[in-house]
């Protein structure tokens, strides 16, 4: 199968901008490398708790952030953040909170044509006929062009800021939490009709959340993320029925009810390790049952545990 998306040892470490000890210790580790690739048409669903580097990832996966180190390939070419109409051509980002991601003074038709002369330079019959094209495939009604965003519920809201995302023509979308803050009836309608997008356009799909139950209703693939690094990755189901580390098996046992948020149950040291010190070891090994010496003494690299299963761990389950 083709491959849409690349990633090879993408990394992000966040300088200390102010204090004593700014020059002699070597920043936030927001990612720490990750790498992982994402089939043409597929859904990789990230799930992680707060503070895991989700966004910071979502960030350098869209040009929106320079990665500290690696690299990111969309089919086959290598982008750079030097060149962001490239990325803005072949990958958009959908935020969780579409209104306040709208300029407020700006008209919905003002948002949807910026793309368009910014990364196509498209003369204005042609954007007009495209926005009505796309406002058509998200069922926006075309009066809905003339109004200012605030004017939206947050379902309309939310079909805007997609229907933004798929004016640039990308080929991946990256859904930051894009349900997250809506009702759950008009949450499966914005389900549904990123689904039907998808095959319309061909699209690949990385889906951010902390709801595990959206996750696995959407998801192909599944990536779990820890303190900044990717713990375990394989096919949805195997990641939520029969998961090989400590922490994933965590994760979907503390959440089993639709809606409900990602967060570890309460249990003896559930603090995340402080990521300007971090321990030298497995970074889960303060709440990890399994732990032993090994654990706090050598970090744990990404393993095949079963066909399309990939998991760190010195003692998987
Ligand atoms: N601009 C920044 N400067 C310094 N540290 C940062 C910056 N942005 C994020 N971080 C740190 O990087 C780590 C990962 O943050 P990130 O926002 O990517 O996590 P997240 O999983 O998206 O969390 P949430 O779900 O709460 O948004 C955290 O320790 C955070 O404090």
């Amino acid at each position: 199968m083709t491959k849409a998306l690349r990633v090879t040892d993408l990394a992000k470490t966040f300088p200390i901008a102010h204090g004593l000890f700014a020059r002699a210790r070597p920043g936030v580790r927001a990612v720490r490398p990750v790498t992982l690739e994402v089939a043409t048409g597929e859904t990789l669903g990230i799930v992680g708790e707060s503070g895991c580097g989700k966004s910071t990832l979502a960030r350098m996966l869209v040009g929106l952030l320079a990665p500290s180190e690696g690299e990111i390939e969309i089919e086959g070419h290598r982008l750079n953040t030097a060149d962001p109409a490239r990325f803005g051509r072949m990958i958009q980002y959908v935020f969780q909170d579409p209104i306040s991601s709208l300029n407020p003074r700006k008209t919905i038709r003002q948002v949807m044509e910026a793309p368009l002369k910014r990364l196509y330079r498209m003369p204005r019959a042609e954007r007009e006929a495209r926005i009505a094209e796309i406002f058509d495939s998200v069922n926006l009604r075309a009066e809905f062009l003339d109004r200012y965003p605030h004017e939206f519920s947050g379902g309309q809201a939310q079909r805007i800021g997609i229907a933004r995302a798929l004016a640039a023509s990308p080929r991946i979308l990256v859904l930051d939490e894009p349900v997250s803050a809506l009702d759950v009836s008009v949450q499966a309608q914005v389900l549904n009709l990123l689904a039907r997008l998808k095959s319309e356009f061909n699209l690949t799909y990385l889906f951010i959340s902390h709801d595990l139950a959206v996750v696995e209703a959407v998801s192909d693939r599944v990536a779990v993320l820890y303190f900044g690094a990717v713990v375990e990755i394989g096919r949805a189901e195997s990641i939520f029925n029969a998961p090989r580390h400590p922490y994933t098996r965590l994760l979907a046992e503390s959440a089993p009810v639709v809606g409900r948020p990602l967060t570890a149950p309460e249990q003896k040291g559930t603090e995340l390790p402080d990521p300007l010190n971090p321990p030298p070891g497995c970074a889960f090994a303060g709440r990890c049952p399994r732990a032993t010496d090994l654990c706090r003494r050598e970090e744990p690299q990404l393993q095949t545990m079963g066909e399309d299963q990939l998991a760190a761990c010195h003692h998987p389950l």
